[in-house]
């Protein structure tokens, strides 16, 4: 069983446009709303490919109980916890050559007492778990060690935590021990204050985040793939897509892929490249189902050792 925590969940609208202009009016091509978090995104990919998860979700207003209805709608099991905050509302503009421009909401902020309930709801839900997965941004004033604080507690309780998260929440997680990090490459950079230009820069900066505490770094480098540092070794992959969608929640994809597949070696990587494949591929954060990953999986995932030598696209 894999629990999700999603501290600051969000209403996604993608809204797919020919291209972006500053300062003009743009007339959509289609729009998408979707339960989004990253944390809720892993959960999603998880019951859309039959694996047992939970997810904690803190919800307010006339937003989140929208969120709470998509994610029923989608049959999501979920421990929800009220909170007066209303919810935040992201937006992703994806262009047809499938670059997409996200604007995030920063999110409500907690009271104490409604993060102490969001911390009883995980310690409940972890009780069966084999992993806990904290995800996302934190929301204003919530602690930047809070994820650390979930590290050490499941860590004594033999629960394994992986932790998806950007800025000084991931910074501080890193000593805490975490099992797993999954960093995209702006998060790399940021963590470890290095330009990641080729795939040696992003092996590198991976190490150096296990230097920090984290025992497996599974870092998403966007169109370029993705680089598995843990202890037994570390492998690169990719799985081009020919005509990207929606990049929205492609690393939430990857990550619950990496999981459903035992989050160790190659193959557990190249099951994590099918998934985020095949969700790049979807509009919106639709999350892949068991076709839609085997239909990648069978042409297009090519793993191997990584080449340090081998150059990352410019600014992806
Ligand atoms: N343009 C693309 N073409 C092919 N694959 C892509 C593309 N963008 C992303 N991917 C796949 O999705 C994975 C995750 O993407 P990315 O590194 O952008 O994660 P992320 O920033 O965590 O995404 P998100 O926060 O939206 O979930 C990549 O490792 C890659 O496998
Ligand atoms: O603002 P955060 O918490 O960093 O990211 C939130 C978010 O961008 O992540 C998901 C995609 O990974 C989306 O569903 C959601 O809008």
């Amino acid at each position: 069983m894999i629990v999700t925590l999603t501290l600051n969940p969000s209403l996604d609208r993608t809204i797919e446009v020919g291209s972006l202009t500053r300062g003009a009016v743009i007339r959509a091509a289609a729009a998408h709303l979707d339960p989004g978090g990253k944390g809720v995104n892993v959960s999603r990919a998880l019951l859309a490919n039959q694996v047992p998860s939970c997810a904690v979700v803190p919800f307010g207003g006339d937003e989140g109980r929208r969120l709470i209805a998509l994610l029923s709608a989608e049959g999501i099991d979920m421990v929800t916890v009220p909170v007066t905050g209303p919810t935040r509302s992201n937006v992703a503009l994806a262009e047809s050559d499938g670059t997409v421009t996200k604007v995030n909401e920063p999110g409500t902020a907690l009271s104490a007492a409604e993060l102490d309930a969001v911390a009883e709801a995980v310690l409940g839900a972890a009780s069966s778990a084999d992993w806990v997965v904290a995800s996302g941004s934190l929301p204003p004033r919530v602690p930047a060690d809070l994820y650390a604080r979930l590290c050490r507690r499941f860590a004594r309780a033999g629960i394994l935590v992986a932790v998806d998260t950007s800025g000084p929440a991931l910074t501080a997680a890193l000593p805490a021990g975490p099992a797993l990090v999954k960093p995209n490459r702006e998060e790399l950079a940021e963590a470890t204050g290095m330009a990641i230009t080729t795939l040696g820069d992003a092996v590198e900066a991976a190490r150096r985040l296990r230097a920090m505490g984290a025992r497996t770094v599974l870092a998403s480098l966007g169109a370029d793939g993705a680089v598995l540092v843990q202890d037994d070794g570390v492998w690169y992959g990719e799985g081009p897509v020919a005509e990207p969608r929606s990049t929205v929640g492609a690393g939430d994809a990857m990550l619950a892929g990496f999981l459903a597949a035992g989050a160790c070696g190659q193959e557990a990587l190249a099951e994590a490249l099918a998934w985020a494949s095949a969700a790049v591929a979807l509009p919106g954060s639709r999350m892949p189902g068991p076709a839609d990953i085997a239909a990648v999986r069978r042409d297009r995932i090519r793993t191997s050792t990584a080449d340090p030598a081998l150059p990352l696209r410019p600014g992806g």
